[in-house]
């Protein structure tokens, strides 16, 4: 593999000549360098450390002496540096100290090399804000986990962390009026720290609008809690309005609040980043222009103030025509929350892909690029590689090239395995955004065409038959080498039931394609064959059932949009193409949804259906739903079952007041059910045991919208 810097720098020329690395070197800069993180990451790079007689290495910030001959270089972007390695000397000379620092870290790099390459580098980022945003719903990261994540971007040139995490309760409802906790606290105050070192700003999100009074009594209490926390080091803050209801939506207010806290917090300790606000509509698909919230925001925040956005979407790729859009209504560049990586809408699934679809051509139109992960923080690590590469240089950024560098700057040891298992687990499944991830891209024409072939007439393309087959053996050992890797354990122990689950597809995958070789030559052998693909059907859907068992959209799914389809079928037809030639009744099925969900509500006409266990749930979304009078969602059951219990959550106290539900056996007659409050929560229970079903039917009976949540859809049958 050549040598690639990362992120990819602006400009990078470099001859063949090279020098050795130095072991020692000696310090050229002024006084006041030494308190700089650019120092202490310096001071790591040589064996022996610092000494008169080291190899002289200028370093400082434009206007030191020490680099005055060089300031002609610099470029005058923030946070651009100049790095020159020449044969007597190396020089740094950042345009600010975070230019300084990012100089450091290409040098870093460099000296990965064994020798040093006799280069000149100018480099800048594009976009001025790059990084991440942890505002997942879901466990958030662990304290190690966001310590080993701080140090990740300082490595790639990423200069934000947003502290948002959605199930974090100090961060959001019901405590976020509260100090920290003691150990809470002391972690908080390490990250700061951690982050400072890391040429990283750490941002402290506050998330109060589901239950904020606009009163001073609670704009003093939210002043007192950025005040607790500027006391733990937070120089950084910012005011999440995404995923409220009620009277915390109202743009006017959100922007005085806002405003307040610029004027007389902000600007008052002067040594505090420009305020970052997340909407309550933070996306085109939910913005209504004509009612003025944009533009409220737009023209009433302070110009300081930054303004975050997904795009045409909850969940969207960022381009032109986007950006075109909203900048015009928020008289600013929007701060762009990308929602990817993150998973907490399809959490059975691992999103190791490639990042593309967004725009190369959009660098001035944006103030920020931060990623929102998973809360898988290490695997997330391949994204976020690529995400710092894109915006660092739009318009140099190869995906395809970024992933495979991602790969192998997480895994170096491993980074063949780790790109088979990744390339194979990037797609969502089916989900309620519609957002979706190409995925098996190179086996693809392979699978295509084995599928086809056989499927159409019953030939063998042998040449798709090899190269499946080889990716099978490649998937099995790929999975045994990663869980059985030393190396990065932290991310091994995150994706262990997914290594498992791609383990199995890979035995399954031998076994299929023996079945159809079998199948082809009429051989008895067929049935011990079709029994162990049989066997290991059952141990996937054991590793599904089993593992990550989270209430929304549990269990392990891999190889999900080609790999494992194509398995299936090519089970099930050699499978009823034996039983038809050989007399026999050996069954075909091979994954099993026997329910089926239909809604005309929009929010919800795409969310996946989910079997789990001996019952089903309509994969819950995060967002307020807007749920037209008359409005229904129904799922539809393959044949007449019995049913257990049903649990529904719209995350509104009330709600059986304003909704029915509705049980027929036939499809034609319905009975209404009972929904019955559970005392203190927001969940409807209904009383469904013993009742026979073929459809299920759940209206908006109020006669007018409703605004809830979508929490829980759940039924289990006897
Ligand atoms: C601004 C934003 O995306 N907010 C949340 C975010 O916390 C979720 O993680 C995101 C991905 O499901 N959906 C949008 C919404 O629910």
């Amino acid at each position: 593999q050549e040598f690639h810097l990362q992120p990819t720098p602006q400009e990078y020329q470099a001859g063949q000549d090279s020098v050795m690395v130095p072991v020692q070197y000696s310090l050229q800069a002024e006084t006041a360098f030494r308190e700089t993180p650019a120092f202490h990451l310096l001071n790591t790079l040589f064996p022996k450390g610092e000494g008169k007689d080291g190899f002289p290495v200028y370093v400082g910030v434009k206007g030191d002496k020490s680099v005055k001959k060089y300031v002609r270089r610099v470029p005058k972007q923030a946070e651009g540096y100049y790095l020159g390695i020449e044969k007597d000397r190396i020089v740094i000379v950042g345009a600010d100290e975070r230019g300084a620092y990012y100089g450091v870290q290409t040098l870093a790099q460099l000296m990965t090399l064994g020798k040093l390459p006799l280069a000149e580098v100018t480099d800048y980022p594009d976009v001025p804000y790059r990084g991440v945003v942890e505002g997942f719903y879901g466990t958030p990261w662990s304290h190690e986990a966001r310590l080993r994540q701080l140090e990740f971007y300082g490595r790639n040139k990423m200069n934000v962390y947003l502290y948002g995490p959605k199930d974090d309760p100090y961060h959001s409802t019901p405590n976020w009026r509260k100090p920290y906790p003691a150990k809470e606290a002391s972690q908080l105050k390490e990250l700061v720290d951690k982050a400072n070192e890391n040429g990283v700003i750490f941002y402290w999100a506050i998330h109060p609008g589901q239950d904020i009074k606009w009163n001073e009594e609670d704009r003093d209490l939210l002043l007192k809690k950025f005040e607790s926390m500027y006391q733990l080091g937070v120089r950084a803050f910012a005011v999440f309005f995404d995923d409220i209801s009620g009277e915390g939506t109202k743009a006017e207010k959100q922007a005085e609040l806002l405003n307040y806290l610029d004027d007389h917090f902000v600007k008052v300790k002067g040594d505090v980043e420009p305020l970052v606000m997340c909407p309550t509509e933070y996306n085109k698909s939910w913005s209504d222009v004509k009612g003025g919230y944009l533009t409220t925001l737009g023209d009433k925040l302070n110009k300081g103030i930054q303004i975050m956005w997904t795009g045409n979407r909850v969940i969207a790729c960022i381009d032109k025509e986007s950006m075109d859009f909203i900048n015009p209504l928020l008289k600013r560049k929007a701060y762009i929350w990308w929602n990817f990586p993150v998973s907490d809408y399809v959490r059975d699934h691992l999103l190791m892909g490639p990042v593309y679809g967004n725009g190369l051509d959009i660098k001035d139109d944006m103030s920020a690029f931060v990623s929102n992960p998973m809360e898988r923080a290490e695997a997330s690590k391949i994204a976020l590689y690529s995400v710092a590469d894109y915006a660092w240089n739009l318009e140099k950024y190869d995906s395809n090239a970024s992933w495979k560098r991602a790969i192998r700057d997480l895994m170096p040891n491993h980074a063949a395995y780790l790109e088979t298992f990744a390339a194979h687990n990037s797609d969502l499944g089916e989900n309620g955004h519609g957002f979706r991830r190409d995925e098996s891209v190179a086996l693809q024409p392979a699978l295509k065409s084995l599928l086809a072939a056989y499927e159409k007439n019953g030939e063998m393309d042998e040449a798709a038959y090899k190269q499946v087959a080889e990716e099978c053996d490649k998937i099995i050992v790929a999975a045994d080498r990663l869980l059985a890797s030393k190396e990065s354990r932290e991310l091994i122990e995150e994706i262990k039931p997914w290594l498992m689950q791609f383990k199995l597809i890979g035995e399954y995958g031998r076994e299929v394609l023996k079945m159809v070789r079998l199948q082809k030559q009429g051989g008895q052998e067929f049935v011990a064959v079709h029994d162990h693909a049989q066997a290991l059907q059952t141990l996937m859907y054991e590793v599904d059932a089993t593992y990550n068992q989270n209430p929304y959209q549990p269990g392990v799914k891999s190889g999900s949009k080609y790999l494992l389809p194509t398995f299936n079928s090519l089970f099930e037809t050699s499978t009823q193409r034996y039983n038809k030639a050989a007399g026999t009744t050996l069954d075909s099925r091979a994954v099993y949804m026997p329910y089926t969900l239909s809604s005309n509500v929009k929010q919800l006409a795409l969310l996946p259906m989910r079997q789990k266990g001996k019952g089903g749930n309509v994969s819950p979304s995060n967002e307020v739903i807007i749920w037209q009078a008359g409005g229904e969602v129904a799922v539809a059951m393959d044949y007449v079952r019995t049913l257990e219990s049903l649990l529904v959550d719209l995350g509104t106290q009330g709600a059986e007041k304003n909704f029915r539900l509705e049980i027929s056996a036939d499809g034609v007659n319905w009975k209404t059910v009972d929904l019955r409050p559970v005392p203190g929560r927001t969940l409807l229970s209904a009383e469904v045991s013993g009742m026979k079903v073929l459809k299920i039917r759940f209206t908006n009976v109020s006669g007018s919208e409703q605004k809830v949540y979508f929490k829980q859809f759940r039924f289990v049958e006897q």
